[in-house]
């Protein structure tokens, strides 16, 4: 119990201890292994291969070095790292990007620079992306002639409110 009665959680096992080998081969060796910055973390850093000099608004494939074999029942999401997203404006067009468990190339990642005005210059070994690796089900597609009843239905795309509106037009349209 902590000071207050306050009962904290108890630890059974460090979090996010490694628990699924992936094989990976270093086609540039060069460039370090993706780690994970710290304990806990969900994402392995990737690097990019190449300098590279992105324009406002452009964007650039880069190879990060790495081919991976996942086990069957696992995907690896390439997905942009925060603190470059809110310094520069550097994220990736397609994230997240998908790595197929058969796939056997190198990773690549397409940045894309959000920034209107300056462009963003990487060199090579800068860490660009990080890699999360997750297990994903194969669903197994059933068609049928009515899918039943949720207390959703079919609502969506802001259907339970609390969306932002456009600046010019906010305070002129109804809730
Ligand atoms: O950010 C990414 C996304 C994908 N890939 C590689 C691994 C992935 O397994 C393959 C195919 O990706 P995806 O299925 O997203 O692309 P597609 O446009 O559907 O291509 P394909 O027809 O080859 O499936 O490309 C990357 O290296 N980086
Ligand atoms: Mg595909």
């Amino acid at each position: 119990m902590g000071k207050r009665g306050v009962r904290h959680a108890t630890r059974v096992v460090s979090p996010l201890v490694p628990s699924v080998q992936v094989l990976i081969s270093r086609l540039d060796p060069g460039v370090p292994i993706p780690s994970y910055a710290r304990p806990g973390d969900a994402g392995a850093d990737l690097v990019t291969t190449s300098d590279v000099e992105i324009a406002p608004g452009e964007r650039a494939i880069v190879g990060t070095g790495v081919a991976i074999a996942l086990p069957d029942g696992y995907a690896a999401f390439v997905h942009p790292r925060s603190g470059l997203a809110a310094r520069v404006g550097l994220s990736v067009v397609n994230t997240p990007g998908t790595i197929d468990s058969g796939y056997r190339g190198e990773i690549k990642v397409c940045l894309i620079n959000h920034d209107l005005r300056e462009p963003i210059r990487l060199s090579r070994g800068d860490r660009i992306a990080q890699l999360v690796v997750q297990r994903v089900e194969h669903a197994v597609f059933q068609e049928v002639e009515e899918l039943g009843d949720s207390a959703r239905g079919a609502g969506g795309y802001g259907s339970t409110g609390g969306h932002a509106v456009l600046a010019s037009t906010r305070g002129k349209t109804e809730e």
